[in-house]
């Protein structure tokens, strides 16, 4: 009986979450390689624990490739479309809380909500002979804020990999859905935040691989584990 569990090897995520397991009782013992994708911990029996980036925890939950992950609820349900079906938050840890928001240049005085921008993708394309174009790399979770949740139809996703808050004054893109936390970065790229253009406040999350079977030994242990992570419920 083990189960999976995958932490993040790198970034931002990565010492926290190390505090927020010892808190729960489990003890990470750094390799003694520090290219090992594996890792030692104590304080829990039958608990294998990965050393993974943060986006590929989200992916390898998705494939059901680990039972167990900590990883940001952005990249959960943007990698999962169908993430309420496929993997189940079990506690949310209290860091690498940020926001995936719709940013416009501040030029654009008069668009400060959804319904303002549904105006402005409507004739843009009149305009300006184009489609309204949003860079980011969260494209999944704009199509659904877009589309499902505001009726706008009309606008082209530029995929954005890196330095997305440059894209509108690069000239290529018109506006962006990025994540946040001071606010730093967009305010430098003089973008603004739409009041209703909260897309998803995230934070970091064990989360767990709903649809992998697994045995009722490795249900109980899941049971236990949870348990140690008292924190806020899901
Ligand atoms: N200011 C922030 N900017 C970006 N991500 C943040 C911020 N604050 C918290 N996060 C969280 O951290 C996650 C990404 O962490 P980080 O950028 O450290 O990962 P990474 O090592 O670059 O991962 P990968 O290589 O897989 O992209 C985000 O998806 C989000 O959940
Ligand atoms: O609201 P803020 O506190 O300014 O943080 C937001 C910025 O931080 C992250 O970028 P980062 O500089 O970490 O680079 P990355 O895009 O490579 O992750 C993120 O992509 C934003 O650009």
């Amino acid at each position: 009986m083990t189960l999976t569990l995958a932490i993040p090897s790198k970034g931002r995520l990565k010492d926290q979450c190390v505090a927020s397991l010892a808190a729960a009782g489990i003890t990470v013992i750094p390799s003694d390689d520090a290219r090992s994708y594996r890792t030692r911990v104590e304080g829990t029996d039958g608990l294998e624990v990965l050393l993974l980036s943060a986006s590929e925890i989200a992916r390898e939950l998705r494939d059901g490739a680990i039972d167990l992950g900590i990883t940001g609820e952005d990249l959960l349900r943007e990698t999962m479309p169908d993430f309420d079906r496929r993997g189940r938050i079990l506690s949310r840890l209290g860091f690498g809380r940020a926001d995936v928001v719709v940013a416009v240049p501040d030029a654009w005085i008069d668009v400060e909500t959804m319904e303002d921008l549904h105006d402005v993708a409507a004739g843009f394309r009149a305009a300006h002979g184009r489609r309204l174009r949003i860079a980011t790399k969260y494209w999944r979770l704009t199509q659904g804020f877009f589309t499902r949740a505001h009726g706008i139809q009309s606008y082209r996703i530029v995929e954005s990999l890196g330095a997305t808050e440059g894209a509108p004054a690069a000239g290529s893109a018109d506006i962006i859905v990025d994540i946040t936390s001071t606010g730093s970065t967009l305010t430098a790229n003089h973008l603004r935040i739409l009041a209703d253009g909260t897309i998803l406040r995230s934070e970091a999350c064990l989360a767990l691989a709903a649809q992998v079977e697994r045995s009722a030994d490795d249900d109980a242990a899941l049971t236990r584990l949870a348990a140690r992570f008292a924190a806020k419920p899901a």
